[in-house]
């Protein structure tokens, strides 16, 4: 029985005419039998449990913390996203450890808490890595399953692409030109282009073209070279839920919630796993203030993202002994990487008022426009509220630094080398190799029609804070691809209910800082173009007009002014916690199959990846089976 991508109503085939629903009460959950548990409703853990119960004889149950948001119109409406991050009821609300150099600030850390995890909150920009990224996943794991020609079937396998009127004739704008090799058509996860974008975000384009020199060459954005400037997909349903939200809880569980052998038990806070000899074998877990135990016969599998999956490994007795122990929790399996290796995308940028007469999402707070968009959205799901901002692009380092400054950078990731292990050695040559290729998306770019403020990046309640009063903003992004800087995630107390302490490591290697800054210097440039220059009017972020002018000035002005991009990975990672069968290494039974596992970054947006990966995950669990 395939994923499909059909509704959920009209069927009626349960044990004595009942309705069969997967989304189920305790009572019912604790009374099946599971041959997989999936520990996290989240992006991944929806695909696992999906992909699973394909085979009508597999039984699978999944155990999410959050609730089901599928009747929910907040998460639906593609550009309400703001609204959702910062929330108890959507967002985990958890932040870091003070950054000392990043301004000594406390970050939020965002995380999607409900099915369909962080694909329920996200900014919704279907994006795919480079293909030198996936080969260098492939590098350091000494497993060619994990370059790109290993996972782009994946990528394939869990995308439509949904059919849509382009509004730009220019096809460098909307680079789909490899349909077949690179697109899926039957895919649970729609994607499609924007019918909405203000005239801005074009000359965006046009003016980064121009100021980078970078060849128009892209022939699609998703067949792993992804280097200009252009309209990205969304992960918006244009064809069966028009202008809707598609995310991990309406593509995998919705279409199979009639499937008797899946069962998803909500509100339902996964405590540890239980190990005997070494082997896992059951789930404890709270729910409605009472503790349940239940028992896998098969497998677990571990989806509960990239900060509650080492939180969970560690609550369990598996990871680094002298972390164990200050938490005073006794060490079953001993497994270093454990919450090691934590990797993030920061995210910096500069701040524009709009000139009189210009328009951004910003206009929104404005009565006559909000009104105009609220209708268009109700007559037939098209405009603002159904097209979240997608301009972006990429560019490599070595188009924004002279060649003495790559010297230079490279010279300074050797001597302050941060890499201690065989692991990390092999990731920083990766990173260096990167860094000297004029072909490589190190730095990800984007037009934002809408104040972002990063001088309060850190609190994410302030960050998507209203302009000025009559004003009108946009924001021009500059994210860090592939930082050398490491962080952790461990806990600090057996208490389940404590999060765990999150060490992002922002700018823990000065060169982050360099790279960072150097792609701000060529934002500055894009700016200054007189195709945008005739939209923008005064700058509010950086204030005085010189804050950029010497590289002194732009590393102080990118530490003090970021954000999260909310691309966290590397805490479980492949070849480290796990082997490349994603079996963590030293325990029978248990897999970990989320964006923790990924070894290093990906230049862009990671839902995609963690898709392929979860996806990839499936199918090794049943080449184990069959
Ligand atoms: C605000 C935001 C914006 C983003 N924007 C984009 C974007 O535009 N494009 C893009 O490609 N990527 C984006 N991302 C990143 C992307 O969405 C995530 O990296 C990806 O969805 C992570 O998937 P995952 O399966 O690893 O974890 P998640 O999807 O977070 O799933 C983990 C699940 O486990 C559950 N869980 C955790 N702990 C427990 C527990 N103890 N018991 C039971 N359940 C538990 C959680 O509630 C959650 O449902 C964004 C992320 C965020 C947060």
């Amino acid at each position: 029985m395939p994923v499909t991508n059909g509704h959920t109503n009209g069927h009626t085939n349960g044990a004595n005419g009942h309705d069969v629903n997967a989304l189920c009460s305790i009572d019912e959950f604790t009374s099946q039998k599971y041959d997989f548990l999936v520990i996290g409703g989240g992006t991944a853990g929806c695909c696992i449990a999906a992909r699973l119960t394909e085979d009508p004889n597999i039984t699978v149950g999944v155990i999410e913390a959050g609730k089901s948001f599928l009747d929910d119109s907040n998460v639906s409406t593609p550009s309400l996203y703001p609204t959702l991050i910062g929330r108890k009821e959507y967002d985990w609300c958890m932040t870091s450890t003070p950054q000392q150099n990043a301004g000594g600030k406390v970050y939020s850390m965002p995380r999607g808490k409900g099915l369909g995890g962080s694909s329920a909150i996200n900014y919704l920009m279907y994006v795919r890595g480079s293909r030198n990224d996936y080969e260098g996943w492939a590098e350091v794991t000494g497993d060619k399953s994990w370059g790109w020609e290993g996972l782009a079937p994946y990528f394939k396998k869990h995308q439509t692409l949904d059919h849509t009127e382009l509004r730009s004739k220019d096809p460098q704008f909307h680079p789909h030109g490899e349909l077949e090799k690179y697109h899926g058509t039957e895919g649970p996860v729609h994607t499609s282009f924007n019918d909405w974008y203000m005239p801005l975000e074009v000359d965006f384009a046009e003016a980064a073209y121009e100021v980078s020199g970078t060849k128009r060459t892209i022939k699609d954005a998703w067949s792993g070279d992804h280097l200009g400037f252009y309209s990205s997909l969304g992960a918006v349903d244009r064809s069966n839920d028009r202008g809707r939200r598609s995310y991990a809880a309406t593509g995998y569980i919705k279409p199979n919630v009639r499937r008797p052998n899946l069962k998803v038990l909500t509100e339902a806070h996964v405590t540890m796993i239980l190990l005997e000899n070494k082997t896992a074998k059951s789930v404890e877990f709270t729910h409605g203030g009472q503790k349940y135990e239940v028992p896998a016969s098969r497998e677990i599998i571990l989806s509960a993202g990239v900060i509650q999956t080492p939180q969970i490994l560690e609550l369990s007795g598996i990871g680094d002994p002298e972390v164990l122990q200050r938490a005073g929790i006794p060490c079953i399996v001993e497994n270093k990487g454990v919450g090691a290796n934590f990797q993030d995308h920061v995210l910096g940028g500069l701040l524009y008022d709009l000139k009189p007469g210009i328009d951004s999402m910003d206009a929104l707070r404005g009565d006559e426009f909000l009104k105009a968009q609220q209708e268009a959205y109700e007559k037939d799901q098209s405009g603002v509220y159904a097209s979240p901002g997608m301009m972006m692009g990429f560019i490599s380092y070595a188009s924004v630094a002279t060649p003495q400054e790559i010297k230079e950078t490279v010279a300074a990731v050797k001597k302050n080398s941060l890499a201690k292990t065989d692991f990390e050695k092999a990731q920083e040559k990766v990173i260096v190799d990167q860094l000297t290729d004029p072909t490589f998306a190190n730095l990800q770019t984007f037009c934002i029609p809408c104040r972002l403020d990063v001088a309060k990046g850190s609190d994410q309640t302030q960050f998507f804070g209203a302009p000025p009063p009559g004003k009108q903003q946009v924001s021009l992004l500059m994210c860090l691809e592939h930082p050398l800087s490491r962080g952790t995630v461990h806990v600090t107390s057996a208490d389940p209910m404590v999060p765990p302490q999150i060490d992002p490591g922002y700018f823990r290697s000065e060169v982050d800082a360099k790279i960072l800054a150097a792609g701000m210097k060529w934002m500055e440039q894009v700016a200054n173009h007189p195709l945008m220059a005739k939209s923008l009017a005064d700058r509010e972020l950086p204030r005085s007009d010189d804050g950029l002018s010497t590289e002194e000035k732009r590393i102080e002005y990118v530490k003090n002014h970021i954000s999260t991009q909310y691309h966290l990975i590397g805490t479980a990672a492949l070849g480290q916690v796990v082997d490349t069968k994603l079996k963590v290494k030293g325990v029978n039974g248990l897999r970990v199959i989320d964006a923790s596992i990924f070894p290093g970054h990906v230049s862009g947006n990671i839902m995609s990846t963690t898709y392929a990966v979860a996806e990839k995950g499936a199918d090794l669990i049943k080449a184990d089976l069959y």
